[in-house]
């Protein structure tokens, strides 16, 4: 145990009962606070594992309200402290309900000092265990690749092939859903390659307005178009000796695919309004949400384009399908966001984490990173709840099929997902929590595609 460990607060007004709880424990360091108002100070001084509290405070010293207030304050604003209530001898209603609000324990005056110390005791010993695994719960697994968190087998399938790629210097496509990862994917390819030396470019292709965006990948001449007023070099050139990420592929228009191509083939480039072919060496690397297959179909991207930037695809799983990682992730942000705006929320509470595993994460990493970013500077408590998240009610729940079989795949698979999350990835613990057999378990993880 540490110094900070061994603190225990007694919440108590009466002076002889202070001065006997004081030497009942001498294992501990006694703090007392005869208020409401002095337990909340020493609680804003330091952590306190274990608190006794009497319900009888003042000013209604004769009933319980000031003691329930109490309570209600130190178990929402300092959910990691056990409280013990003392209470009077026949008021067994009272103990009950401060155990049913979420009190450690109960006990009876007059003070039975080797049952009161046992209590202490085991509440300290649960309290260690508590910390004990919420740290084995917050270390981060090692990560695979720079900055990327995951402990998910897909994910980790993933980062082992972008490490035996990156080196290769072979076109890599990362294909995924929005905020899914693809651009971490790609500076990962270019931090482990032989041309990390050399810069990493990227430019959304879709977030460039079609008329400028020639211009922005090849450059221009000066006089090449009005306002061209000196020579510039495009995202290839600049790119030149690193990698170029073209993120978005699947909206790059048919003339600048056929400019593309064309780079890809001969390896120079033209500059706009220029003349000269200037060689440049660049890895490619492209990204897109979009189906490119579909496209090709629609005569929307050029097949013969897609063969030369997908000689490796690599395809990152929705946020929804990565056993274990949703929590994992939205561990780690709290904790770097939370030490970031200097606040010390440290986790989440159980109606944030069924809503963090019931939710469907649209917007896959970059949603949840918000989320928690948003949740951190908005909570009022010290845990961060589904509300600071902007979770739950009709937010969780955004099904718009109204096709019955989907809508019940859906939750069968939203149950069995939440259940390999809550287990740790632990096949039976889930089948249990499910309430069905082992090979049932195995058969519906094989029917969602969900590996373990
Ligand atoms: N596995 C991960 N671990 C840690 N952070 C992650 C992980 N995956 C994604 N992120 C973070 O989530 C955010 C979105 O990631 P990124 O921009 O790479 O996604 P994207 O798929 O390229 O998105 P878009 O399709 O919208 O361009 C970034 O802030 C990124 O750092």
């Amino acid at each position: 145990m540490t110094d900070e460990s061994k603190k225990l607060l007694v919440v108590e007004d009466d002076p002889g009962l202070q001065t006997q709880l004081k030497w009942c424990f001498d294992d501990y360091e006694v703090i007392i606070a005869g208020d409401r108002e002095a337990a909340l100070a020493e609680l804003r001084k330091h952590p306190f594992p274990v608190m006794t509290l009497d319900l009888g405070l003042p000013p209604d010293d004769g009933g319980t309200s000031e003691g329930f207030a109490t309570l209600e304050q130190v178990l929402n604003d300092y959910p990691e402290t056990k409280v013990i209530v003392v209470t009077g001898n026949n008021e067994r209603e009272n103990a009950l309900r401060a155990v049913g609000l979420g009190a450690y324990d109960f006990f009876y005056k007059p003070i039975d000092s080797d049952l009161l110390g046992f209590i202490v005791n085991r509440a300290y010993r649960l309290h260690e265990l508590e910390e004990e695994n919420t740290r084995l719960h917050t270390r981060r697994p090692e990560s695979p690749l720079e900055g990327v968190l995951t402990g998910s087998e897909e994910m980790m399938e993933v980062c082992r092939t972008v490490e035996k790629v990156a080196p290769a210097d072979v076109s890599v496509l990362v294909l995924g859903d929005s905020g899914t990862g693809k651009e971490l994917m790609a500076r990962s390819l270019h931090g482990l390659s032989r041309r990390n030396d050399g810069p990493f470019i990227a430019i959304n292709c879709a977030a460039i307005p079609e008329n400028l965006l020639e211009s922005e990948l090849f450059g221009y001449e000066k006089g090449a178009f009005t306002g061209a007023v000196k020579t510039t070099p495009g995202k290839i050139e600049t790119a030149h000796g690193g990698t170029l990420f073209l993120d978005e592929v699947g909206d790059l228009p048919m003339p600048l695919q056929a400019k593309l191509l064309r780079f890809l083939q001969e390896r120079t480039i033209e500059r706009v309004g220029g003349r000269k072919e200037i060689p440049v060496d660049v890895r490619v690397l492209c990204a897109t949400h979009k189906d490119l297959q579909q496209l090709i179909r629609d005569d929307d991207f050029r097949e013969d384009l897609y063969y030369r930037i997908s000689e490796i695809s690599i395809r990152i799983p929705p946020l929804r399908e990565r056993v274990g990682d949703v929590l994992l992730l939205a561990r780690a942000f709290l904790e770097r966001f939370s030490e970031q705006h200097g606040n010390k929320i440290k986790s989440f509470s159980k109606d944030a984490i069924a809503a963090l595993e019931g939710y469907h994460w649209p917007g896959n990493v970059r949603e949840l990173e918000n989320r928690v970013k948003r949740a951190v500077i908005m909570a009022e408590g010290k845990q961060i709840s589904a509300r600071d998240l902007e979770l739950g009610g009709d937010n969780a729940n955004d099904a718009q099929s109204f096709d019955l079989r989907e809508i019940r795949e859906q939750a069968e698979r939203q149950a069995i997902l939440r259940a390999m999350n809550h287990s740790g990835g632990k096949i039976s613990q889930a089948a249990e929590l499910l309430g069905v057999s082992r090979p049932t378990m195995y058969d519906l993880l094989k029917k969602y595609g969900l590996k373990t």
